[in-house]
């Protein structure tokens, strides 16, 4: 049976710069699937690929049946998948409130906002602060609760921690293992215990292949898989 999103030898990069090479990977309707590998293996290039900023030179990109690799990014986000890039994922002089309505635009359901105030209820007790001085881990709260606006089924994370204070992490950690069980999850990040926990199978890329994949359990206990993660 096809998966959900079906990724199928993709070659990416930027300019003449080969970043990708001949990945293929499956991700189920519903559940985590996390992207792992040291700095510059390609798991950001892997990500804007599949949301369409960057071009496929290569190879098929199929999402929910459909091959999506020649789509604009707005026909695949309105298809359903969010991205919540890595950075600049808020408007930093607009208030969490503006922030969410901008989002809310784009949204199918007319309770989406409160939807996301009951994912993340701090967000409401900063409506009226100004995206740009929340901090770091409301911020990404902010970004995450943006891209749900849009009601998407697969959604895409570029670090959702990063640069999140450790004891809001666990907070972060535990809505996404809410979330992946509703909908598809891809989480890109450092934190390997974290992405572990989001995620029920895991890809390893090494200068942009896949080295090594498997079910979350099995990648951890792994001998190989540090070797991939080493500076
Ligand atoms: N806009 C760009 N133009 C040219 N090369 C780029 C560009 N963005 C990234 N690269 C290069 O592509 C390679 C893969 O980068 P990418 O950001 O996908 O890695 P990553 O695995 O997400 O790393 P990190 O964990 O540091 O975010 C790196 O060698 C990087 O220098």
């Amino acid at each position: 049976m096809p998966e959900f999103l079906d990724i199928k030898h993709l070659d990416a990069g930027y300019g003449r710069s080969q970043v990708l090479f001949d990945v293929t990977l499956g991700i189920p309707w519903r559940g985590g699937v996390a992207v792992l590998g040291r700095n510059g293996a390609g798991k950001t290039t892997l990500m804007k690929t599949i949301v369409g900023e960057l071009p496929a030179w290569k190879g098929e990109v199929a999402f929910d049946g459909r091959d999506i690799s020649r789509r604009a990014t707005q026909e695949r986000v309105r298809a359903g998948i969010g991205y919540v890039p890595q950075e600049h994922s808020v408007f930093a002089r607009l208030s969490v409130r503006d922030n969410l309505a901008v989002g809310s635009l784009a949204s199918r359901k007319a309770d989406a906002v409160d939807h996301v105030l009951t994912i993340f209820p701090k967000l409401g007790q900063r409506l009226d602060q100004p995206a740009g001085t929340l901090s770091g881990g409301e911020r990404k709260m902010l970004a995450i609760g943006r891209a749900m606006l849009g009601d998407p089924k697969l959604l895409l994370l570029d670090e959702p921690t990063e640069g999140v204070w450790i004891g809001v992490i666990e907070e972060i950690t535990e809505r996404l293992i809410e979330l992946a069980k509703s909908i598809a999850v891809i989480i890109v990040e450092q934190h390997l215990d974290l992405a572990l926990r989001v995620a029920d199978y895991a890809y390893v890329l090494d200068r942009g292949r896949v080295a090594l994949q498997g079910q979350a359990g099995d990648v951890r206990g792994n001998p190989e898989l540090m070797r991939y993660l080493a500076p």
